[in-house]
């Protein structure tokens, strides 16, 4: 297969995989050390390296859970046993899990503070993220993002030590889909997102400026 009809594919058949169906095995130190290079190799403005990774192993995996019960608990004190529950095990089922955090302040290189948009450091973080992604795919992995709430709730900033200037982003979490995979969702046409300075037509949500 030519490079190109090769990177389709494996762009073209990632899904996003709940963790619920993610089982052993998931990828093992080596794998996990292969996949973490290929988010290094991100698109990188003035190359700060403004995010970072936190493997939660599975021995740690009860302390993630404890701060997503706490954070729910937090914005809702009648939250039911079973939801509390239920936060509690979100961290517990896929076999790996990472957390994806962003820098979003001041990072000095070369005697230099560079001052780097948080949207420029987003869309760095987004591409390793997806780089690690495809890299999981293509070893046979399956994948999913996780969120919500509790990212940026105050039991979490403090179980991962998140400086004032960061913000985590996601969970990434990688394992077995044994299951059937999920159907493809219609993916956007183009033309709903791509316009041409100038031209009428714009996208379904930008207007275009036709100004000679
Ligand atoms: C930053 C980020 C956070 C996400 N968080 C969640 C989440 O909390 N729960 C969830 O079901 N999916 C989450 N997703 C995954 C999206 O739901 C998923 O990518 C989307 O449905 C498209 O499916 P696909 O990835 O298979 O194309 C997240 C995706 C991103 C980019």
């Amino acid at each position: 297969m030519n490079p190109f009809d090769l990177a389709s594919t494996l762009i073209a058949t990632r899904r996003n995989t709940s963790p619920k169906r993610l089982h052993e095995p998931g990828p093992d130190a080596a794998q996990l050390q292969r996949l973490l290079s290929l988010a290094a190799d991100a698109p990188d403005h003035a190359e700060l390296t403004p995010w970072r990774f936190v493997i939660v192993p599975t021995a740690q995996r009860h302390r993630l859970g404890e701060a997503y019960a706490q954070a729910l608990l937090a914005r809702d004190p009648q939250a039911l046993t079973h939801q509390i529950d239920d936060a509690r095990e979100k961290a517990l089922r896929a076999p790996l899990l990472l957390l994806a955090i962003v820098r979003l302040g001041p990072i000095e290189r070369d005697g230099a503070v560079r001052e780097i948009p948080a949207a420029e450091r987003l869309v760095s973080l987004g591409a390793a993220i997806q780089n690690l992604l495809l890299g999981a795919h293509a070893m046979g992995y399956g994948s999913g993002l996780t969120s919500g709430q509790a990212m940026d709730a105050a039991p979490l900033r403090r179980l991962f030590g998140l400086q004032d200037d960061e913000q985590a982003v996601c969970c990434i979490n990688l394992g077995t889909a044994r299951t059937a995979r999920p159907r493809a969702r219609p993916r956007p046409l183009p033309e709903s997102f791509v316009s041409v300075l100038g031209e009428a037509g714009a996208s379904a949500w930008a207007p275009v400026d036709t100004a000679p």
